[in-house]
């Protein structure tokens, strides 16, 4: 095990995106204890529940090596003393230096060649996760986004105002100038670096009306609940690959929110909606995934210890972390 802290130089960046071939070796953790996107203390408690239930050692024992970002208290310390809220938006000075921070973390790893694991922390994370991969991976790489919420509201049609249901219209560039103008260039070190068509979705049921306005117009793919009984997971799986990355040479950026699983899997958490996926489909996900050898960065977030009581937490927890695991290919044969 080793610490990061090193930005990668741009001939790192370069040498690692003509690099890309499967699979690294060295898996390069951070741990984002943060809660800002969200209103629920607790959440920014994940990580180190994670850590306690031994993910570190998992991984090692799978034969992986894993460095880990320094410096994980940083992100409470860096809370504003005062950060009013920007139009709809809460603590918005908060996610954007908290999320920044992310990103550099995330590209240093990434550019040396580790797989990024990311350890959540609520959602608004996923815009420093995704800005980091994408610096060293560019447009080549795609992201399969796992959650029972689509998180791609704008600063005008959040209704919450919590920017863990904001991250991808950030990360794609919907945003209108207004609505940028609106959080004075806060969030503006965030240039669109996801294509729509290099999204897909899996394990949507709780999309709000703005939300869904938003994924007709711009075409972007999602397999919700209802397709996954209809097809079975194997196939959507099998669908959802075949959109963004049909060659099964991209590389792939998973964002897993554990709140895609059922509550009766995973029932500590800010956000459960009822009717998820089960604990076969969530690490099915993961495997399919994981068989691909083209996994690069994964998150796993919105682990939030506080909710529930003690055994919804172990449950949580450990859920957190085979999925961690399978992706890993912990189950393949
Ligand atoms: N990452 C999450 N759990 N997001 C939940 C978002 C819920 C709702 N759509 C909102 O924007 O507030
Ligand atoms: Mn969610
Ligand atoms: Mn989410």
């Amino acid at each position: 095990m080793s610490a990061t802290t090193d930005s990668p130089s741009d001939a790192q960046l370069m040498a690692q995106r003509t690099k890309f071939l499967k699979t690294p070796q060295t898996i390069g953790v951070t741990c984002v204890p943060f809660s800002g996107g969200q209103p629920k203390g607790g959440v920014d408690d994940g990580p180190v529940e994670m850590i306690r239930f031994g993910i570190v050692d998992q991984i090692e024992g799978m034969g992986y090596d894993v460095s880990i970002s320094d410096g994980m208290d940083k992100y409470r310390s860096m809370r504003p003393a005062s950060d009013p809220p920007v139009g709809k938006l809460k603590n918005p000075r908060y996610v954007s230096l908290a999320a920044r921070r992310v990103a550099d973390q995330v590209r240093a790893h990434c550019a040396s060649g580790s797989l990024a694991l990311t350890l959540g922390g609520d959602h608004s994370i996923a815009m420093g996760t995704l800005v980091g991969s994408t610096a060293v991976y560019g447009d080549d790489l795609c992201v399969l986004w796992i959650d029972a919420h689509a998180d791609i509201n704008t600063p005008a049609t959040t209704d919450s105002g919590n920017l863990h249901g904001c991250p991808l219209s950030f990360i794609l560039g919907l945003c209108d100038k207004q609505d940028h103008s609106a959080d004075d260039g806060l969030f503006g070190w965030i240039k669109p670096c996801v294509r729509t068509d290099s999204l897909v979705y899996i394990g949507l049921r709780d999309v709000d009306s703005g939300e869904k306005a938003i994924l007709r117009k711009h075409g972007i793919k999602a397999f919700s609940m209802h397709d996954v009984d209809r097809y079975g997971i194997g196939r959507v799986v099998e669908m959802a690959l075949d959109h963004v990355n049909p060659e099964r040479t991209r590389p792939i950026h998973m964002s897993f929110d554990v709140d895609a699983l059922d509550p009766s899997v995973a029932p500590a958490t800010g956000t459960p909606v009822r009717g998820g996926l089960t604990f076969r489909e969530g690490h099915y996900i993961c495997e399919a995934v994981a068989e691909t050898g083209c996994l690069v960065a994964l998150d796993l977030v919105e682990v939030n210890p506080a909710l529930g009581d003690p055994e919804s937490l172990r449950q949580t927890v450990a859920v957190g972390c085979s999925l961690v695991r399978c992706s890993l290919g912990e189950t393949l044969l």
